[in-house]
């Protein structure tokens, strides 16, 4: 069963702003889905839609099987949630707000398991939240969105606002979910986000999605260069010849010293160091990828953020691609 589906999910505020255009998107059971693109791309209104805040306009979706419209409660106590910008009260410590979840979810958590799966100090806990860092809010809403042991965790912009030690923190947190099984469903416009967590991002723009895959296969897809560069002690004749037959590699230069080869497939370097060194001895290795900024930009035609979307841009849309890894 898929953790997420979405059918033709599409949501117009108004007359002329579509803001999600026909979604359809599966994401599996198990799954880190990073869900990418700028601001105003209709995330958080797919996200809305998903927990029955916001009504679609046409087209619908599951969660954990469960229909997102019809059955939204059965939903809800199957799954943690940290919105955008989660509003705490300034009064309540975060151990209350703690015991507030879970009285209302109805579980059995102690506030101190939360608190330590997310690495806030039970001392801070006992503090008002109205006067927690940005980061200590993140991590208290992500505390509360973990009460009850949810299936499925959809957290919209969790590095928003945190500095990048804070969002380091957060994908480890989101890391050690995901080792305990959990499926978790983020959205970012962050991109560097996603890369060390995600199984598989889907990318928006402009209400659509244009892409799904790994960040692997987007980048063969797009055929952007990868490329390695090894320094060794020295560069026998077939050596060169045997890398250029290889499987993925694209070109091979030797500059003195220096092997370069451009793959198009980051998973063709590591053949490529092996092959290297059992051939001679390598002293030194720099690796250089598709930026993701790149990456990003060139399925979303570097649209800028707070561009808002109406019918008549849509018709010039990407068409979506699905790539598998
Ligand atoms: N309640 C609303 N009424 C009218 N327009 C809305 C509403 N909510 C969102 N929009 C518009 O829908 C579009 C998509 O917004 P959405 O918040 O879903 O994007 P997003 O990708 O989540 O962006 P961000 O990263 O800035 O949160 C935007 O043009 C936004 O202004």
């Amino acid at each position: 069963m898929a953790a997420i589906q979405t059918n033709g999910l599409t949501k117009r505020f108004g007359e002329d702003l579509l803001a999600v255009d026909s979604l359809d998107f599966t994401v599996e059971e198990g799954e880190v889905f990073g869900f990418l693109g700028p601001n105003g791309a209709g995330k958080s209104t797919t996200i809305n839609m998903l927990l029955d805040f916001v009504r679609p306009s046409e087209g619908s979706a599951t969660v954990l099987g469960y229909d997102a419209q019809r059955e939204s409660e059965t939903i809800r106590s199957h799954i943690g949630v940290l919105p955008e910008g989660a509003t705490l009260y300034d009064r309540l410590t975060g151990r209350e707000h703690l015991e507030w979840v879970i009285d209302t979810k109805g579980t059995d958590d102690d506030p101190a398991d939360l608190l330590e799966k997310v690495g806030l100090e039970p001392e801070a806990a006992e503090r008002s939240a109205g006067g927690y860092s940005k980061g200590m809010q993140q991590r208290l809403g992500f505390a509360m969105a973990l009460a009850g042991d949810p299936d499925l965790l959809i957290l919209d912009e969790p590095s928003s606002g945190l500095d990048p030690t804070g969002m380091q923190e957060m994908r480890d947190i989101i890391a050690a979910e995901a080792d305990r099984g959990t499926t978790v469903f983020f959205s970012s416009h962050i991109l560097g986000e996603v890369e060390a967590v995600c199984d598989r991002v889907g990318i928006m723009n402009a209400g659509r999605l244009v892409t799904t895959g790994t960040l692997d296969a987007l980048r063969e897809n797009l055929s952007l260069d990868s490329s390695i560069s090894l320094d060794v002690e020295t560069v026998p004749d077939a050596l060169v010849a045997d890398l250029e037959n290889h499987e993925g590699v694209e070109s091979v230069t030797v500059d003195g010293s220096t092997i370069t080869v451009s793959c198009a497939a980051t998973s063709a370097k590591y053949d490529v160091v092996t092959q290297v060194g059992a051939a001679t001895s390598v002293h030194d290795i720099v690796s250089e990828d598709t930026s993701l900024e790149q990456l990003f930009n060139t399925y979303t035609n570097g649209q800028q953020p707070g561009e808002t979307v109406v019918d008549s841009e849509l018709d010039e849309a990407e068409t979506e691609t699905e790539v598998s890894a």
